[in-house]
C-alpha cells in the first residue's frame, strides 16, 4: 500500500506534527511517527491545508483546446494546491447533457491531476430559454450538483424559479452569474469615474445587485439553494448579508482578483484587466475583504478564464473578458487576506476548501485533517516568495495580470487521495 510520512508540518498553521498517509487516507497524526517502508517528506516549516477546492474553473474542453485543456488546466490546479475543481459549462458543445458532463468527468479522471466536478448548464445551450436536462446530469456518472449558465446570467425570473425548484430533488444548487443583460449591453468596465474618463460603456453595480436581490428572494420563496458567482460590489455583500440573516440558503464566492485589483488599472487600456464582472473600486475591494473575513462570502473561487493571445492582444473593446488564476489564487489570497490579518490559515482552509467542498457537495474534499479523512492535502511554504514567470505557468494561456510580479507563498506539495500530484513545486 501507498505510504507517505509527512514530517513536522504545521496543520492549519498550528504546532508541528507528523502525518502518516496509508492508501488514500490519513492513518495517523502525532509526534515522532515512524513507518517502515513509507516515503518520507520533510514538511518542516510548511503549513498543511486541506486540498483546495475551486467552485469556478473554465477548463475550455471540449471546444477551445487552444485556450486550455482538461490536462493543462487540472495540472495548473494541482500546482496551485487544488485537489478538486468545478469545471464550468460554457464549453463547445455546452455541458448541458449527461453525455457531455460524463465526458468531462472522465477526461479529468484520466488526467489524474485533481478531481473534476463538472458543472451542468441550467439552460439548453446557455440560451436562457429552456431548462437543460438537470436531473439526467445529476443522476449521471458525473453526479452533477452545481448548475450554472456562467458567462451568461439566467435572466428570465420564471426560468430561474423553475431551475431552483427542480434542483431541490437532488440537493443541487444554481450558481448565478449575476449580470442584468439589458443594463450591461456593450459594457466594458465598472461604471464610475474611470469609465467616464476613458469614455467606455460602464457596467453598473446595480446590474449585479438587482439580480442578486431577485434571486435570493426567489431562493427563499421556493426553499432552495442559490450560489452567487464572483461577487464584486459592496452592495452585493450587503444583500447577501441581509439574505443570510433572514435564513435564506444563499452562498457566495469572490475571486482573488476582485480582492486585490481596482478599476483604475483600466487606464492602461491593457485588456489583461478586462474581466466579468469588472474590477471595481477600492471601497468595493474593502467590502469584499470584510465580507469574506466575516463569512458573508463563503468562498474564494478563481474564475480561471483562459483566453488565447489573439483574444487579449487587441483593443480593449474587442478583447475577451477573463483572467487565469489557478496557480496564483493562494498567493493573491495571502496578499489580500492573510498579510492584512483578515484571515489566518484556518480561515483560508475554510474559505478555499471546506466551504467550497460543502457547497459543491463533494464528500471526499474539504474534510478535517484528521485520522480517517481522505488524504487530500496541500503543503505550502508561507515564507517563500516567487515570481510569476511565463515558464512556471502550465496553463495554455497567459492572461494573468500578475505576470512578472513577485507574490508570497509557494505551493510545495499536493496530495490527491493519498498520492502526490505535486512534489517540491513540480508535477509529481
Ligand atoms: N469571467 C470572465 O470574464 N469570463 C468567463 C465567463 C464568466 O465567468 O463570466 C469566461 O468564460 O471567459
Ligand atoms: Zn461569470
Ligand atoms: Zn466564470
Amino acid at each position: 500500500m501507498n505510504r507517505w510520512l509527512l514530517r513536522g508540518g504545521r496543520i492549519l498553521g498550528g504546532d508541528p506534527a507528523d502525518i502518516l498517509i496509508a492508501g488514500d487516507s490519513i492513518a495517523e497524526i502525532g509526534a515522532g511517527l515512524t513507518a517502515a517502508g513509507a516515503e518520507i517528506v520533510d514538511a518542516g516549516g510548511l503549513v498543511v491545508l486541506p486540498g483546495l477546492v475551486d467552485l469556478h474553473t473554465h477548463l475550455r474542453e471540449p471546444g477551445r483546446e487552444d485556450a486550455e485543456t482538461i490536462e493543462s488546466g487540472t495540472l495548473a490546479a494541482a500546482l496551485g494546491g487544488f485537489t478538486a475543481v468545478h469545471a464550468m459549462a460554457n464549453t463547445d458543445p455546452v455541458a448541458d447533457t449527461a453525455g457531455v458532463v460524463e465526458q468531462v468527468w472522465l477526461a479529468g479522471h484520466e488526467a489524474g491531476h485533481c478531481d473534476v466536478a463538472p458543472v451542468g448548464a441550467v439552460t439548453v445551450g446557455l440560451a436562457g430559454e429552456r431548462l437543460a436536462e438537470l436531473g439526467a446530469m445529476a443522476d449521471s456518472h458525473a453526479r452533477v450538483r452545481v448548475f450554472s449558465d456562467d458567462g451568461r446570467c439566467v435572466a428570465d425570473p420564471l426560468l430561474m424559479r423553475r431551475a431552483l425548484e427542480y434542483v431541490k430533488a437532488f440537493d443541487g444548487v444554481i450558481a448565478q452569474h449575476a449580470q442584468e443583460p439589458r443594463l450591461t449591453e456593450d459594457a466594458q468596465l465598472n461604471e464610475g469615474e474611470v469609465s467616464a474618463r476613458l469614455g467606455l460603456a460602464g457596467w453598473p453595480a446595480a446590474a449585479e445587485e438587482s439580480i442578486i436581490a431577485r434571486d435570493v428572494l426567489l431562493a427563499g420563496h421556493v426553499g432552495s439553494r442559490v450560489h452567487i458567482c464572483h461577487v464584486s460590489t459592496a452592495g452585493s455583500v450587503e444583500l447577501i448579508r441581509w439574505a443570510k440573516a433572514r435564513g435564506i440558503a444563499v452562498t457566495a464566492e469572490v475571486t482573488p482578483h476582485h480582492l486585490l485589483l481596482t478599476d483604475d488599472l483600466a487606464v492602461s487600456y491593457d485588456p489583461v484587466f478586462k474581466v466579468n464582472p469588472p474590477l471595481r473600486t477600492a471601497a468595493d475591494v474593502a467590502a469584499l475583504r470584510a465580507g469574506l473575513a466575516d463569512g458573508t462570502i463563503d468562498a474564494v473561487a478563481t474564475d480561471h478564464a483562459p483566453h488565447p493571445v489573439e483574444a487579449k492582444e487587441c483593443e480593449w473593446a474587442a478583447a475577451a473578458p477573463g483572467m487565469i488564476g489557478l496557480q496564483t489564487a493562494l498567493s493573491v489570497v495571502a496578499l489580500a487576506m492573510v498579510e492584512t490579518g483578515l484571515l489566518d490559515w484556518a480561515g483560508v482552509a475554510d474559505r478555499m476548501s471546506i466551504r467550497p467542498a460543502r457547497i459543491g457537495r463533494l464528500t471526499t474534499h474539504g474534510r478535517p485533517i484528521a485520522v480517517g479523512s481522505p488524504a487530500n492535502l496541500t503543503l505550502i511554504d508561507p515564507t517563500a516568495r516567487w515570481v510569476v514567470e511565463p515558464s512556471v505557468l502550465v496553463s495554455k494561456s497567459r492572461n494573468t495580470p500578475f505576470l512578472g510580479k513577485e507574490l508570497p507563498v509557494r505551493v510545495v506539495h499536493t496530495f490527491l487521495h493519498g498520492t502526490p500530484t505535486v512534489l517540491d513545486g513540480k508535477p509529481a
